[in-house]
């Protein structure tokens, strides 16, 4: 195991920031904390890298974090701020010079994408996910063993997020273990070996996350935007025609459908003269497995949103 951690606690003042968490992850091991702001994602770096005191024990390379060499340590704060009238290039061969063996700087910038005229732009030129590739490359200068990404894909577009996921791919193929923190469900989905699910400082789960989703994660179902005014209506003619709802879901969901019968669906809403404006059909996630496990989502922005409950009750609505 190269990290392992043991009821690992910490409080800032009044406020639990990690309330008993345990983990031990193997080498090439990519595993993913996952969870809205305030989880403790940070607090946990923080605790494997050795830079705030916990209760409980914790373990890198069989060494006290603070007491690793950090030739073989990597690590990408949330928040980083280099000097911004560089260019990438001068930022990484900088980093580059506090180690002893590191890695070819420009190999290292074509590893994250910034090769060529970008990289010899002033930092505070690019763009914001130019940005977050080039911290990310200050990270990797060293050769780690072990890499921390706390949230690598923030402000990053789509391009740059695969971009991002195929090199971690690459290092964990290469025997570098990876420890990051998301908020973003899809992302640890499928870039990690395992998920641990962090709710207010304490795992909800922990595993791989084909594992969890089949554990927690419900059926599928097939998701219908219907106008408000509608929602009952829509409730009764599908309840009627013998549709099972997913119950307490924040939009009108249809469970245990087979894809072949999402044509019955929309019979029985036309049949009632029922509006809708979408169908969605949508298999289980780790989203679902969060909403499940804690009652909360996860918005885009990373804030946790207390799950709506309880929708319309089917008998006694309006009609459209
Ligand atoms: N230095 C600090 N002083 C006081 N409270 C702190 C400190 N660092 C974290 N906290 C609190 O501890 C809790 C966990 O914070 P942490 O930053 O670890 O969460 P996180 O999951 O990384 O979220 P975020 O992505 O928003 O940083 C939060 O309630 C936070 O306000």
């Amino acid at each position: 195991m190269v990290i392992v951690a043991e009821n690992v606690r910490r409080r800032y003042g009044g406020t639990v920031a990690l309330d008993g968490v345990s983990l031990s992850v193997a080498e090439g091991e990519v595993f993913a904390l996952v969870g809205p702001n305030g989880a403790g994602k940070t607090t946990l770096v923080r605790a494997l890298t050795g830079t705030t005191v916990v209760d409980g024990r914790v373990t890198v390379f069989d060494e006290p974090p603070a007491d690793v060499d950090p030739e073989r340590v990597g690590l990408l704060p949330q928040e980083f701020d280099p000097a911004e009238r560089l260019t990438a290039r001068e930022l990484v061969t900088y980093y580059a010079g506090l180690y002893d063996r590191p890695r070819d700087v420009d190999a290292v910038l074509a590893d994250v994408g910034l090769d060529g005229a970008d990289a010899r732009k002033p930092y505070e030129d690019l763009s914001g996910g130019q940005k977050r590739r080039t911290c990310v490359a200050t990270a990797l200068v060293n050769d780690p063993d072990l890499l921390f990404l706390d949230e690598p894909t923030a402000g990053i577009d789509p391009a740059g997020r695969r971009q991002l996921q195929s090199l971690v791919t690459d290092l964990a193929d290469g025997g570098t273990t990876v420890l990051l923190t998301t908020h973003d469900m899809a992302a640890a989905e499928s870039l990690a070996d395992r998920v641990g699910l962090l709710a207010d400082g304490q795992f909800v789960a922990v595993g791989p996350p084909r594992d969890l989703v089949a554990g927690h994660g419900g059926t599928s179902r097939l998701e219908l935007a219907v106008p408000e005014r509608a929602e009952s209506a829509a409730a009764i003619a599908l309840e009627r025609a013998g549709y099972r709802l997913v119950p307490d879901e924040a939009v009108l969901a249809v469970a245990d459908i087979d894809p072949r019968d999402i044509g019955g669906v929309v019979e029985s809403l036309e049949a009632e003269n029922v509006p809708y404006d979408a169908i969605t059909w949508k298999q289980p996630d780790l989203e679902d497995v969060y909403l499940a496990l804690t009652g909360t989502e996860v918005g885009a922005s990373g804030d946790p949103r207390p799950r709506r409950r309880g929708r319309l009750p089917a008998q006694g609505g309006e009609t459209p």
